[in-house]
């Protein structure tokens, strides 16, 4: 390729999932000329994704991971997006959890004292809500929760994007080093930021990361029971359109190469039974994605320890809708101004183990 005739630009973003849009925009933002692209056929982690944001979650019910700071950033960034593109995707809902014992009802009580859970609490029950529900002891209503269109929002900021967006698969053998950056076919660019998913576990300059793909499958099922709220207990069941909820997930980390399993399916109908006494009317889907997973839970962000103008932004696990809000305006800090990652999500943090 003539180096003259490249068409100079700031960052060539590989991937246009949560990970790659939000990030794509904050760079959009700043004044970055980028590049994006994504694979034409679309059977990644994000498409697949329930959507929910939850900010007390895990058997315990605990605070979400850095949820006081999550949670402020998520609600302002995808409105913002709302109004930028036209179009509703973020569905603020409060999420229903119900009690398993008097012992956590008591637990609970005590909890909602606590500045930074009572920031998510709306209202505390301790009887049941609803005689088709499973929920003697009662439990928690939570707020600042709810639910992304991911679709919708994806590919919005599709049409958004234009022409920064282009539907070709990246082939990284391709990749020409240069004085100052890199070559990409016509284009040159001055970082490569890499947001494919587990795809970079692929990839030459990042297979050292401790990746851990978690297999998850989902259900959209058919039940005359039609709450105001999500209802999350072992199981998250989100009303979409009337009479049809999205029920999941499930967690594995084997049968990683074949599609959505029976076992899967029939551990989602129990739990679901479990906390409705409705029968389920039909089954409408039954679909599986692979969460791109870290071993340490964190995600990965940062720079190549040793070639220049390459980067991660990834392993967002099971959180990308209220991942990736946040740590997108961290790492175009990291990447314009050099500003330092947080080092628990810097992949620093593996350099030793090279
Ligand atoms: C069943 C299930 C339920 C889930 N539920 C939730 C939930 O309720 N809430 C939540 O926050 N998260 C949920 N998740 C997790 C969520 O899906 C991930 O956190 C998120 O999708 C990660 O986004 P990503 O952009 O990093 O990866 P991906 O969505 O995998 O995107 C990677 C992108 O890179 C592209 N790509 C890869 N290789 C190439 C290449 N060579 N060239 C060009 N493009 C390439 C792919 O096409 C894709 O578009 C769920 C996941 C599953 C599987």
């Amino acid at each position: 390729m003539d180096l003259l005739w490249a068409m100079e630009l700031d960052f060539l973003l590989i991937g246009q999932g949560l990970a790659g849009t939000a990030l794509a925009y904050r760079l959009e933002q700043a004044g970055m000329r980028i590049l994006i692209l994504d694979q034409p056929e679309k059977n990644q982690s994000s498409r697949v994704a329930a959507g929910l944001y939850n900010p007390v979650t895990g058997k315990k019910m605990v605070k979400s991971w850095i949820a006081e700071k999550l949670f402020p950033e998520l609600e302002q960034f995808y409105i913002e997006l709302e109004q930028k593109i036209g179009s509703d995707f973020l569905i603020e809902k409060n999420i229903y959890r119900p009690f398993l014992s008097i012992e956590e009802q008591n637990e609970w009580m005590g909890h909602s004292s606590d500045p930074l859970i009572h920031l998510f609490i709306e209202e505390i029950f301790t009887e049941s809500q609803h005689p088709e529900l499973r929920d003697p002891f009662g439990g928690v209503l939570l707020k600042k929760s709810g639910w992304l269109d991911i679709p919708t929002y994806l590919e919005g900021m599709a049409k958004h994007f234009g022409e920064k967006l282009k539907l070709e698969n990246f082939e990284e053998e391709l990749l020409e080093k240069t004085s100052n950056g890199w070559n990409y076919k016509d284009f040159s660019f001055r970082g490569i930021i890499y947001c494919n998913g587990l795809a970079a576990m692929k990839s030459r300059f990042f297979s050292f990361l401790p990746f851990a793909p978690v297999k998850g499958e989902i259900l959209e099922v058919e039940q005359d029971f039609d709450p105001a709220w999500i209802i999350n207990r072992g199981v998250f069941r989100v009303p979409l359109e009337e009479g049809v909820f999205r029920v999941g997930s499930t967690y594995t980390w084997h049968d990683l190469e074949i599609g959505p399993t029976e076992s899967a399916k029939n551990e989602l109908i129990t739990k679901l039974e479990h906390l409705v006494r409705v029968p389920i009317k039909s089954i409408k889907s039954h679909r599986h994605g692979i969460r791109p997973a870290t071993k340490d839970r964190k995600p990965f962000l940062g720079k190549h320890p040793i070639e220049a103008g390459v980067y991660i932004f990834n392993g967002f696990g099971a959180k990308g809708v209220s991942l990736t809000p946040y740590f997108s305006a961290m790492m175009r800090d990291f990447l314009i101004e050099n500003r330092p990652l947080d080092t628990e999500v810097d992949i620093k943090r593996y350099f030793k183990y090279i």
